[in-house]
This record gives C-alpha cells, sequence and structure tokens, in this order.
C-alpha cells in the first residue's frame, strides 16, 4: 500500500523524509535502518548529521544494512559505496561502526558474503528501508527483469545504469559492470519502505512503480504488494501519475 506524498522540489523531498526517518529513530529502543546511496538521499542525510548536531538525536543504538555495493572496487576507493555512506552519513552521527553492515564488494568469495549478508539481516528485522529508484525503475541494483523471489545476489549491472553511474567516475570504463544487491523479496521483508524520487527523469519510473502492471519489467512495481510503502515526489517526478 503506497502512502504517497507530493512535495515542490528536492529540499521540501528531503525535509519530508527526514521526519520519517527521525520518528523510526526516536521510536524504536534499536532501530534497524536500510539506507540507500545515490543522489536522492544526500539531502536526506545532510539533516540527520545537522539534527545530531544541533539537537543530540542519538544514533548510539542504531543498527543499519545498505541495500547495495560495487564489486571489485577496493573499500577505500572513492566511488564504493562504502566511502560515499561514511562520508555522507556515518561520519557525522554516532552509530557504532559495529552497527554498521555494507556488503563488501572486495571479498575474496563474492557469493559466500552475498549468503552471509543475507544471515546477518535475518537476526534483525529492518523497521525502514530507504531506496531510490533508477530511472529504468531498479531499486537497489535490481534490475528490469530481475525475479521477485530473489535474496541478496550478485548482479550484471545494465548499460543505462553504469551511464547513469558514469558521473561519478573519471570515465564510464571505471564503472563496475557488477555489484552485490539486497534482492527483491529481501527489501519485501523490511516493515516499512521509504522511497524518494524527484526529477522529471524519475516520472516513468514511478508510473511504472504505482501505476503500472505489477511485472518484473519495472523491479519497483513489486513495492505493490508491500503493506506500508511510503512515497515522497516533487511535481516533476509525479507528473506522469
Ligand atoms: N544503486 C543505486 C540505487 O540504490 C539508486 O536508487 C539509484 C538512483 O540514484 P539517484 O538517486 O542518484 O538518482 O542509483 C543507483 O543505481
Amino acid at each position: 500500500m503506497f502512502k504517497i506524498i507530493v512535495v515542490e522540489n528536492y529540499d521540501e523531498a528531503s525535509s519530508e523524509a527526514f521526519k520519517v526517518m527521525k520518528e523510526e529513530v526516536v521510536s524504536h529502543e534499536k532501530p534497524v535502518l536500510g539506507l540507500a546511496t545515490g543522489s536522492t538521499p544526500i539531502g536526506l542525510y545532510k539533516k540527520m548529521q545537522a539534527d545530531h548536531k544541533s539537537n543530540g538525536t542519538s544514533y548510539k543504538n542504531v543498527i543499519t544494512f545498505n541495500l547495495d555495493e560495487y564489486i571489485g572496487l577496493p573499500k577505500s576507493h572513492e566511488q564504493t559505496y562504502y566511502t560515499f555512506m561514511h562520508e555522507n552519513l556515518f561520519d557525522g552521527l554516532n552509530i557504532p561502526e559495529e552497527n554498521i553492515h555494507i556488503p563488501v564488494g572486495d571479498s575474496d568469495n563474492v557469493p559466500a558474503e552475498c549468503v552471509k549478508y543475507e544471515e546477518a539481516m535475518k537476526e534483525y528485522n529492518i523497521d525502514i528501508q530507504l531506496l531510490g529508484i533508477g530511472g529504468n525503475g531498479h531499486i537497489g541494483f535490481n534490475e528490469p527483469g530481475t525475479s521477485f523471489d530473489t535474496l541478496t545476489h550478485i548482479v550484471d549491472l545494465q548499460e543505462k545504469t553504469r551511464l547513469d553511474n558514469a558521473r561519478f567516475f573519471d570515465s564510464i570504463d571505471e564503472v563496475p559492470t557488477q555489484a552485490i544487491t539486497m534482492g527483491i523479496a529481501t527489501i519485501m521483508k523490511s516493515k516499512k519502505v521509504l522511497l524518494v524520487a524527484t526529477g522529471e527523469n524519475k516520472a516513468d519510473a514511478i508510473y511504472g512503480m504505482i501505476k503500472g502492471p505489477i511485472s518484473e519489467d519495472c523491479p519497483a512495481s513489486a513495492l505493490q504488494n508491500h503493506p506500508n510503502v511510503i512515497v515522497i515526489v516533487d511535481k516533476a517526478a509525479a507528473s506522469k501519475l
């Protein structure tokens, strides 16, 4: 079930998302947050850091699981999601390092890492999973055609996704070709989903997610079967609804 909140712009979307996130953080004794990368959550993460700094909201009992990670880059690489999360969120909060979970993309045994990651999540129930959405409707790195039954797994990144993410690298050739991602079945297990999307280039994906058929052609359409999804979109991303 979707609760759709339409706002004017990116900053308002970040503020609305922050309200939802903060409520989760303060209302659970041990909040379990599923986190995302991409440019969309940066505004939200800045607000979480600012709130921690000025209001002292504590994250010391927070446990986090990130959606995905590139395969093949060393952790310290400036474009890993490990680096992204530390720079954009974790460095400004007081989450104990041992509570932070991100798939290890430079593991010697990536298939075993996927199993281990899924197992680690079984111990906890994710209270809220934050999601962005790809222009082709992907969530995490679950590209169109991914089975809705998937757990954490290895994916070959589509050319469109590599191109979309190439802006962060020196050239398209440097964008990894594979990633580890939570599967769609993993995402569906979280108690609540918070999906944020802004800009006209997300309008088709938002339409497909909410109004399109439930189909593997649009991975986000699986969320039509989730009991509790909050969608925060600006007018541009909502323009085709
Ligand atoms: N794996 C991430 C997704 O989790 C993210 O939702 C998507 C959209 O990114 P952006 O928010 O930059 O548009 O990009 C990447 O592919």
